[in-house]
Parts: C-alpha cells; sequence; structure tokens
C-alpha cells in the first residue's frame, strides 16, 4: 500500500530525508519513531502529495505521487501534527463541511458524519463548538475527519503529541480499532513505547536517515541479546541457585523476590539443559518463565549512538 524507494528530500545543504526505503502491505501498522527535526513529517507530507521530494519513488495504493497525485488523495486520511479548527462552528458541522468538500451529499452526508464521531467517541460533543474541545478531543476530531472518506491509508502525525495519558490511551485504542478495521496505518511518534504494542513494523529514523526498518519481532529479537529467566523453586532455592552458578551459560543467579532471577551468557537462548539440570536433581520447578523485554530500554539500546 505503501512503497518508496530512495526518497530523498534536500533544503538548500540539508537533507531533510536521505534515501528512505519503505515498504507497507495491506494492514500493516507501521510506528514511524524519530525525535523532532528527524524527518518524519517531510516523508509522511511527500506520500500525502503536499510537498515534493528532490529525488527518489513513492507509490500510495499502487499510485504514483508524480503522476497520479489526486487518485492518492481520494484513498488516504492525512492527519497533520497541528491543524487548526475554525470558530464558531459546532463539531457537527466541522465534519459536514469536509463532508461536503469530499463531495459526500445528502443524507449520507450526517449518516457518515455522525458513524466517525460515534467511532472516535465524540458523539456526544456533537453539537458543542469545536473551540470548546479539549485538545484529546480535538485530536479525536481531527482524525474524524480524516476517516469521513473511509480511506485505505492512513498518515497520522504525532496523533498523541501534547496528550495527557488518559488521551493517550484512548488515541491508541482508536488506531487499534482502525488496525482491526483493515486500515493501513503509517503513525509518528517521539517514543517507541508508545506504539510498539500497536505496530506489526518499525521505522527508526534520525536526521533523515532511516537507522532501523524491520517488523516489532525482528526489533526485539535484535535487541535482547540476553534472555533474562524468571525460576520459581519449590523448597530448597539456595541449593537450586548453586547448582545453576555452575552451569556454563549462566551469567548471574539472583534471588527475587522469593524467585530466582537467571541472565543467560550474551547469545545463548536455550534454557532446556539448564530446568533439565534442576529436575534430575530433584527440584521441583513452580515457574520458569522468560522476562518480558522493557521497550524504553530496547529503544534506547537501538538508538545507542545515534542520538547522542
Ligand atoms: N520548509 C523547510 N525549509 C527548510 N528546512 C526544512 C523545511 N521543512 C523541514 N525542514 C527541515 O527538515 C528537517 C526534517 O523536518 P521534519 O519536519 O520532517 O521533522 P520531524 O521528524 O517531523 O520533526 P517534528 O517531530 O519536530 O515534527 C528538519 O531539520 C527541518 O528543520
Amino acid at each position: 500500500m505503501i512503497e518508496a524507494r530512495d526518497l530523498t528530500k534536500k533544503y538548500g545543504e540539508l537533507y531533510a530525508i536521505h534515501k528512505i526505503d519503505l515498504k507497507l502491505e495491506r494492514g500493516d501498522v507501521f510506528g514511524f519513531i524519530g525525535p523532532n527535526g528527524a524527518g518524519k513529517t517531510t516523508t509522511m507530507r511527500i506520500l500525502a502529495t503536499l510537498l515534493n521530494p528532490t529525488w527518489g519513488e513513492a507509490y500510495v495504493g499502487g499510485y504514483s505521487i508524480y503522476s497520479k497525485p489526486k487518485e492518492i488523495r481520494r484513498i488516504i486520511g492525512y492527519m497533520p501534527d497541528f491543524f487548526g479548527v475554525y470558530d464558531n462552528m459546532k463539531v457537527i458541522e466541522y465534519l459536514e463541511f469536509f463532508a461536503a468538500a469530499y463531495r459526500i451529499k445528502g443524507a449520507a452526508r450526517r449518516k457518515i458524519c455522525d458513524e466517525v464521531l460515534e467511532l472516535v467517541d465524540l458523539g456526544y460533543k456533537r453539537e458543542a463548538l469545536v473551540t470548546s474541545l479539549s485538545r484529546g478531543m480535538t485530536q479525536r476530531l481531527g482524525l474524524a475527519r480524516v476517516l469521513l472518506h473511509d480511506p485505505q491509508v492512513l498518515l497520522l502525525d504525532e496523533p498523541a503529541s501534547g496528550l495527557d495519558p488518559r488521551a493517550r490511551i484512548e488515541i491508541r485504542g482508536l488506531l487499534k480499532e482502525l488496525r482491526n478495521m483493515g486500515k493501513t496505518i503509517m503513525v509518528s511518534s517521539h517514543i517507541l513505547p508508545e506504539l510498539a504494542d500497536i505496530c506489526n513494523k518499525v521505522g527508526i529514523i534520525e536526521r533523515g536517515e532511516l537507522h532501523y526498518n524491520d517488523t516489532v519481532d525482528e526489533l526485539m529479537k535484535l535487541v535482547r541479546q540476553q534472555t533474562v529467566l524468571r525460576i520459581g523453586i519449590a523448597g530448597n532455592s539456595d541449593a537450586a541457585a548453586k547448582l545453576i552458578e555452575q552451569s556454563s551459560y549462566v551469567e548471574k543467579v539472583e534471588a527475587h523476590e522469593g524467585q530466582l532471577r537467571v541472565t543467560l551468557t550474551t547469545g545463548e537462548h536455550d534454557y532446556s539443559e539448564l530446568s533439565k539440570a534442576l529436575v534430575d536433581a530433584g527440584h521441583r520447578l513452580t515457574r520458569l518463565t522468560e522476562e518480558e523485554i522493557n521497550l524504553e530500554t530496547a529503544f534506547m539500546a537501538l538508538t545507542k549512538g545515534i542520538t547522542s
């Protein structure tokens, strides 16, 4: 649904983006992560046909940004990082105004506006003035606006920025709903943990360069250099700890909340021998799990050296 090759935008000597390659299939949710000025908005504006690249190719829904911009605009919903709302306009009037711009006519217009308002949980604000909405509600209204023409592809530029934790969670919930509807979504953010549980693919951009571009699963594998196990032992856990410590593929053993926290040596992920040795020595295991990797740590590990 989205393909970019060598996409580059220069402003004078500055590369806002440099040789970006992207490939998103239908139903993909792509988290586009990077700090301020990394090139996220530039990339999205090019895909939305609002800005021409200096060179490179890009296709949305199979349409070229150079020769088929009108076709692209029909199938995308682009939500910029900042957008204005009009004074003295009610929520429903605001949506009807944009629905009219999409040439949605007659009874269908009101019906579609009501449907998208319900989808973003703003039905109860239908008659409120747009200027009276909170920032979180305004963001949800912005999303409603780009959903009016039922686009297949959504380009959402920092939809959660500036929101309080509750409003961020609401936006995430909404994105999950859109994902379940089969939309292809590109969503940008400064922070990986905010997006990782709703995305299947992640791109990490810094100073115009895409440093990472793969699935969330691969990202996790890449940053997971060490496996950490939590082992519960019924009975003498000290003896079990001593036994484990002797193993060549264990780096350290800590007692943690009545259980053992076992760090395997780097690159070692198979712990079948370890569990067998414990059982053979007569220990009974009440628990054997791998510790979940912390996304914040993962992100910091991956961008270490890039941002410094
Ligand atoms: N019209 C312009 N003229 C000159 N430089 C520009 C222009 N637009 C963007 N840039 C530069 O291009 C780079 C990328 O900007 P861009 O807005 O794409 O970053 P971003 O990742 O979206 O940042 P933010 O998170 O702050 O929105 C920045 O260095 C920015 O200053």
